[in-house]
C-alpha cells in the first residue's frame, strides 16, 4: 500500500460504523482514497458471486472515504459519472494510449475534478481540449486504472445490478438501517446523492428526500404472472385489470405552468414531446405527477410499432407521428404526495385530473370480465393486461408481485454478448446472437442461449454495422461484445442445460426487437429465466 496524503477532515461526518452496526468514532484525520482503491474494490466485487462479500468490499472502501469523496466513489462503483454525460465517445477512448504510470498516485478527488473540467469543456475546439485533458489523466494512471477509466467513461461499468448491494453497503458503512436508505434512493433516483446524505446527515437527511415535482422517481415494475387466473387468485380479486400497452413508459410532472416528461430510465425528454407537454399543461390542477405509457397510433387507432414510438424520444421537433398518453397512476396531485396511499385512492386522483386519458381498466372484475378485458386488449393489438393490487402502495424502483403482467407469450430482455458470422445467405453479416441474462448479484451476464431466428435483413445489416462499435474481442467465428445492448427475445420456455453456466437454456428463442430504452442493468435476471423451467416455483423477484 502506498503512503497516502493525510488530510484533516473538514466536514461534520455522520459516524461510520462497523458492519455489525456498532458505532465507531470518526477518525479526526482521514487519508484520501486513491483511485487505485476504487479499482481494487471494483475488481473484488466483480470477482465474487457472494452478495455478502460484495457488500463487505464496498463497505470497506466507503468507511475509508471522506464525505467529499463518497459521491464519486459510489457513482463510479455503480458505473456512473456524477457529471452525467461528459461527451467522450468510444472512438476517443479507443484512441488513447499514453504509457501507463508505474505506480498509483491519482486521488479520487483529483480525478473527480478532472471529470468536472471535462464536462465543462464545451464550444469551439473543445474536442481537442478534452482529448488533451484525457491524455494527461491517462498518463498518470496505472494500466489497471486506465482500463477502469475506459470502462467507466465508455459506460461499460454501469451495473444497475449492483444497486442492491451498494444500497446495503451505504447503510452498513453509515451505520444506518437499510429501509430509509432504500427509500431515499427510490425518491432521488441517485445512489450517490443518497450516500452523501446518509454520511453527512444520517436519518434526518434521508428523511428529507421527498417526492419532488420536477424530479423523476424510479418507476414501479411488474412481475410476470403464470396466467390471468393465477394473478387474480394471488391478489385476491381486489385488483385493477388494465390494458398492457406496448409503448414507452413516461412519467410526467407539472408544477404550475412548468411541465417535464421523463422516460423509464429517468431521461428528460420534455423538449421532444410538445404534444404531451401541451396536454399535461391543460389538465385541471396546479401540480401533478402521472405515470403512464405513450404510444403512436395508426389512422385506424391501432398501436404503431414500439420502434416508431421510441423514435420520437430522440427527436427535437414535433413530427407527424403524434404520441398519445395513457395514464395508469397518479403519484402527486395539488400538493398531496400519493406514493404511500393505496392504488385505489391514486386511481381516484387520476380520474379527477385525467380521466379522459386513462388506460382502459376494469376494477375488481369477476374472472369472466377480466378474461374479456384481456381478449379485448389483444384484439386491439396490445400485449396483454396488468393486474394490480388495489391496496398496494407505489414501490418506486421495485419489481414486486403487487403488479403482475399477463401476456400470452414469454418474452425476456437479454444482453447481447456476441454474434457469429452468418453463412449461406447471411455470409458477411453478424448473425447468430449469444444471449446473456443478468446476474442479480452484479456479476457479468450469464449466457443462456443463442439465436438468429426472427432477425430481418434490416436487423442483420444494423447488427453488422453496430456490433464492432461495442466489440471487446473476436475470434474466427464470433465478435464478442461489451455487455451493453439489450434485445427482447420471445421464447417457448426454458430447459435444464449442462452446456451453459447458469444450468438453464432458452427453448425456441427468437428475436422480437432491440430495446434501446433499456441498459444491461435493466435486463432480465437468470432467476427470471429459471422461473420458466417446467415445474419451477422460483419467481423472478426472488421471493419464495
Ligand atoms: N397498464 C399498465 N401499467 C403499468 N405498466 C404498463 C401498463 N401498460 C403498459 N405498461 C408497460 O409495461 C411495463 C411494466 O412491465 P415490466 O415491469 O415488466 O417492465 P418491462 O421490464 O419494461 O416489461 P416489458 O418488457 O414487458 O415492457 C411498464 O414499464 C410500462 O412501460
Amino acid at each position: 500500500m502506498r503512503p497516502a496524503e493525510v488530510q484533516p477532515s473538514s466536514r461534520v461526518v455522520h459516524h461510520p460504523a462497523s458492519f455489525s452496526g456498532a458505532a465507531a468514532a470518526p477518525p479526526r484525520y482521514r487519508r484520501r482514497v486513491l483511485l487505485e482503491s476504487v479499482v481494487e474494490t471494483s475488481e473484488a466485487v466483480a470477482g465474487t458471486r457472494s452478495r455478502r462479500a460484495k457488500t463487505e468490499a464496498l463497505r470497506g472502501l466507503l468507511v475509508r472515504a471522506d464525505p467529499t469523496e463518497v459521491e464519486s466513489v459510489v457513482s463510479w462503483l455503480s458505473g456512473e459519472l456524477s457529471q452525467g454525460r461528459i461527451g467522450v465517445g468510444f472512438r476517443t477512448l479507443a484512441g488513447l494510449d499514453p504509457a501507463p504510470a508505474p505506480s498509483a498516485s491519482l486521488e479520487v478527488s483529483e480525478v473527480s475534478a478532472i471529470l468536472d473540467a471535462l464536462a465543462n469543456t464545451t464550444g469551439r475546439g473543445s474536442a481537442a481540449a478534452r482529448r488533451a485533458r484525457l491524455e494527461a489523466l491517462f498518463s498518470r494512471a496505472t494500466a489497471g486504472e486506465q482500463r477502469f477509466l475506459v470502462r467507466l467513461l465508455g459506460g461499460d461499468l454501469r451495473q444497475g445490478a449492483l444497486e442492491g448491494v451498494m444500497t446495503d453497503a451505504v447503510a452498513a458503512a453509515a451505520g444506518l438501517p437499510i429501509e430509509p436508505v432504500r427509500r431515499a434512493f427510490m425518491l432521488s433516483g441517485r445512489l450517490s446523492a443518497t450516500a452523501v446524505a446518509a454520511f453527512e446527515g444520517g436519518l434526518d437527511a434521508l428523511a428529507a428526500f421527498r417526492l419532488e415535482v420536477g424530479r423523476p422517481v424510479r418507476p414501479m415494475l411488474a412481475s410476470p404472472a403464470e396466467s390471468l387466473a393465477s394473478a387474480l387468485t394471488e391478489l385476491d380479486g381486489g385488483v385493477s385489470v388494465e390494458y398492457k400497452l406496448d409503448g414507452a413508459r413516461i412519467q410526467v410532472h407539472r408544477a404550475g405552468d412548468q411541465v417535464w416528461v421523463f422516460t423509464r430510465t429517468l431521461r428528460d425528454i420534455t423538449g421532444s414531446v410538445p404534444e404531451l407537454v401541451d396536454l399535461v399543461a391543460g389538465l385541471p390542477c396546479t401540480s401533478v405527477v402521472l405515470d403512464g405509457e405513450t404510444l403512436a397510433l395508426t389512422d385506424s387507432g391501432r398501436p404503431r410499432p414500439f420502434q416508431e414510438t421510441m423514435s420520437r424520444f430522440g427527436a427535437r421537433s414535433e413530427r407527424e407521428l403524434l404520441l398519445h398518453p395513457y395514464f395508469f397512476d397518479c403519484l402527486h396531485l395539488d400538493g398531496a404526495d400519493l406514493l404511500d396511499v393505496p392504488l385505489s385512492d391514486r386511481l381516484t386522483a387520476l380520474d379527477r385530473v385525467a380521466s379522459a386519458h386513462r388506460i382502459p381498466a376494469v376494477a375488481s372484475p369477476l374472472p369472466d370480465l377480466a378474461q374479456e378485458h384481456l381478449a379485448a386488449s389483444l384484439d386491439h393489438g396490445h400485449e396483454g393486461v396488468m393486474v394490480k393490487s388495489l391496496t398496494s402502495l407505489y414501490s418506486a424502483g421495485r419489481r414486486g408481485r403487487a403488479w403482475q403482467k399477463v401476456k400470452p407469450e414469454h418474452t425476456l430482455d437479454l444482453v447481447v454478448l456476441g454474434a457469429e458470422w452468418g453463412y449461406g445467405r447471411r455470409t458477411g453479416y453478424l448473425s447468430n446472437l449469444h444471449l446473456g441474462a443478468r446476474d442479480p448479484d452484479g456479476g457479468p451476464p450469464i449466457m443462456v442461449g443463442k439465436t438468429f431466428k426472427g432477425l430481418t435483413d434490416e436487423l442483420l445489416r444494423w447488427q453488422t454495422g453496430e456490433f464492432p462499435l461495442h466489440e471487446s474481442h473476436r475470434d474466427a467465428h464470433t465478435v464478442y461484445l461489451e455487455p451493453r445492448l439489450v434485445v427482447e427475445i420471445e421464447l417457448d420456455g426454458a430447459q435444464v442445460s449442462t452446456r451453459y453456466p447458469g444450468g438453464v437454456a432458452l427453448r425456441f428463442a427468437r428475436v422480437l426487437r432491440y430495446r434501446p430504452d433499456k441498459s444491461a442493468a435493466d435486463a432480465d435476471t437468470i432467476d427470471a429465466v429459471r422461473a420458466l423451467l417446467p415445474g419451477s416455483h422460483v419467481r423472478s423477484d426472488g421471493l419464495p
